[in-house]
C-alpha cells in the first residue's frame, strides 16, 4: 500500500467515530462501517430486441448484466471499472432503481428492494442517491442551481420543509466549496469541475446513506479530476456515505476505492481489495487493463509491458460460449469455450501460492498472478 494511501486510511478510520455518528444522524443507519448496507446477488438485465414497427416480436436480448453479485459495506467506497458497453452503467440504474432488474436481487440493509413499491421504494430511493456522469448535459440549463439542488426537495419534503429549503440549498452549495452567492445563477456559469460539484451537492441533498457515481469525473480535465475525487472523499468521511464509484480507467477508481470490480460483458471478473486488484492481478483482462495504465515513472515507463487485446468486445446479445472473454485471451483453450469460470477464489491458489493477496475471486480457469508496471497513486 502506497504511503498517501495508507495516510488517507488512517485520516478515514481517525475520523470514523464522527462519521458513524453523522451517518445516523442524517439517514437514521444503524449500520457499522465494514457491514454489508447493500448486497448484490446474480442480478441480470437483459434488453429485449425486437423487429417490426407495428407488430413488434423479440428476436433475441441484450445481455448488458449477466449475473453479477457483490457486496457494498457500509463506508466504504467500491470502484466499478471496465470498458464502454460492459454493463456498468446499468448496474448503477438496477441497484438505483432507474431500471427494473430481469432478475436476481439487491438487498439494502437485509431487505429486497427489487420489489419494492409506493411509499417503501420512496424511502429506499431516498438512501441510494445517484450522480452522473456529465456535467454538462445532466443539468438542465434552464433551471437555476438553487432550483436543481432543491428540487430533490419537491419528493421529498420532510427533509427541507418550504421555507427551508434556500437555506439547505446554500448549506449544500458550502459543503461541496461553491460560494452559497451563486444560487440564482444557471449551470452555464459554471465550469466544468464545478457543475459537478453542483451534481454531488444534488445527490446529498437527501442525506444519502449511498451514492452511485456513474464516471462522475470522466469528463473531466485531469487536474479537475483529482479535486473531485477529493471532495468525494471528504464527503465519504463526513457523512459516513457508501459509494460505488464507476469508472472506465482502473487509475481513476484507484485513488478512492477500497475494493474494486472488474466487469467484462455483463459480468464481474475479478473482485478484491485496492491492493489486490493493482498488486496481485490474477485475471487476463485485469491484467490487460492495468498495462495499458502509463506509469509516471520515465524508467518504469520505458520498461512497460503491455499486453495488447486482440478484437473488439463481442457484441452483448450474443456473447461467447463459456468464458465471455477468452476471444480476447491469450491462454484461452478448449476448458474455456465450453465451461464458464465462476468468480470464485481459484483453487490452485489455496495450494500453490503462499500470498495471501493472490486469494481473490477470479473468473479465470487458469488464472496466476502476472504482475504489471504498477501505476502510481495520483494524490
Ligand atoms: N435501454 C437499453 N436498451 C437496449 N440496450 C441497452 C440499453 N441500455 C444499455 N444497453 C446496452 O447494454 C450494454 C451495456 O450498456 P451500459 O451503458 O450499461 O455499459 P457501460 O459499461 O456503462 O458503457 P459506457 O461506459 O459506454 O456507458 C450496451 O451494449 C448497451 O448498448
Amino acid at each position: 500500500m502506497s504511503p498517501d494511501r495508507s495516510g488517507r486510511k488512517q485520516a478515514k478510520e481517525e475520523g470514523s467515530a464522527a462519521r458513524r455518528l453523522l451517518a445516523r444522524s442524517h439517514a437514521g443507519s444503524a449500520y457499522a462501517a465494514g457491514e454489508a448496507i447493500l448486497e448484490v446477488r446474480d442480478l441480470v438485465k437483459h434488453f429485449p430486441l425486437t423487429q417490426g414497427i407495428v407488430f413488434k416480436r423479440q428476436v433475441g436480448a441484450v445481455k448488458a448484466v449477466d449475473g453479477v453479485s457483490f457486496d457494498l459495506r457500509q463506508g466504504e467506497t467500491l470502484g466499478i471499472v471496465g470498458e464502454s458497453g460492459c454493463g456498468k452503467s446499468t448496474v448503477a440504474k438496477l441497484v438505483t432503481h432507474l431500471e427494473e432488474p430481469t432478475s436476481g436481487t439487491i438487498r439494502y440493509k437485509g431487505e429486497d428492494i427489487t420489489k419494492l413499491s409506493g411509499r417503501a421504494l420512496k424511502a429506499v430511493r431516498r438512501n441510494i442517491q445517484m450522480v452522473f456522469q456529465d456535467p454538462y448535459t445532466s443539468l438542465n440549463p434552464r433551471m437555476t442551481v438553487g432550483d436543481i439542488i432543491g428540487e430533490p426537495f419537491d419528493i421529498h419534503p420532510e427533509v427541507a420543509p418550504k421555507g427551508d429549503r434556500r437555506g439547505k440549498v446554500r448549506e449544500l452549495l458550502d459543503v461541496v466549496g461553491l460560494n452559497p452567492e451563486y444560487i440564482n445563477r444557471y449551470p452555464h456559469q459554471f465550469s466544468g469541475g464545478q457543475r459537478q460539484r453542483i451534481g454531488i451537492a444534488r445527490g446529498l441533498a437527501l442525506r444519502p446513506e449511498i451514492i452511485v457515481a456513474d464516471e462522475p469525473v470522466s469528463a473531466l480535465d485531469v487536474s479537475v479530476q483529482a479535486q473531485v475525487i477529493n471532495l468525494m472523499s471528504r464527503l465519504q468521511d463526513e457523512f459516513g456515505l457508501s459509494y460505488i464509484f464507476i469508472a472506465h480507467d482502473l487509475s481513476v477508481v484507484r485513488h478512492i476505492s477500497d475494493r474494486v470490480g472488474v466487469m467484462y460483458l455483463g459480468k464481474i471478473v475479478e473482485i478484491g481489495t485496492e491492493e489486490e486488484i493493482y498488486e496481485h492481478p490474477t485475471h487476463p483482462y485485469t491484467q490487460a487493463l492495468l498495462s495499458a495504465v502509463p506509469v509516471p515513472d520515465p524508467e518504469a515507463e520505458a520498461v512497460r509491458e503491455r499486453i495488447v487485446l486482440e478484437g473488439d468486445v463481442p457484441s452483448p446479445a450474443n456473447p461467447p460460449s463459456g468464458c465471455h472473454f477468452r476471444t480476447r485471451c491469450w491462454k484461452a483453450q478448449h476448458r474455456c469455450v465450453v465451461e464458464e469460470p465462476l468468480l470464485i477464489v481459484p483453487e490452485n491458489f489455496a495450494r500453490s501460492t503462499p500470498q495471501e493477496a493472490v486469494h481473490h475471486p477470479s473468473a479465470c480457469h487458469f488464472a496466476a498472478e502476472r504482475t504489471a508496471v504498477l501505476p502510481r497513486s495520483t494524490d
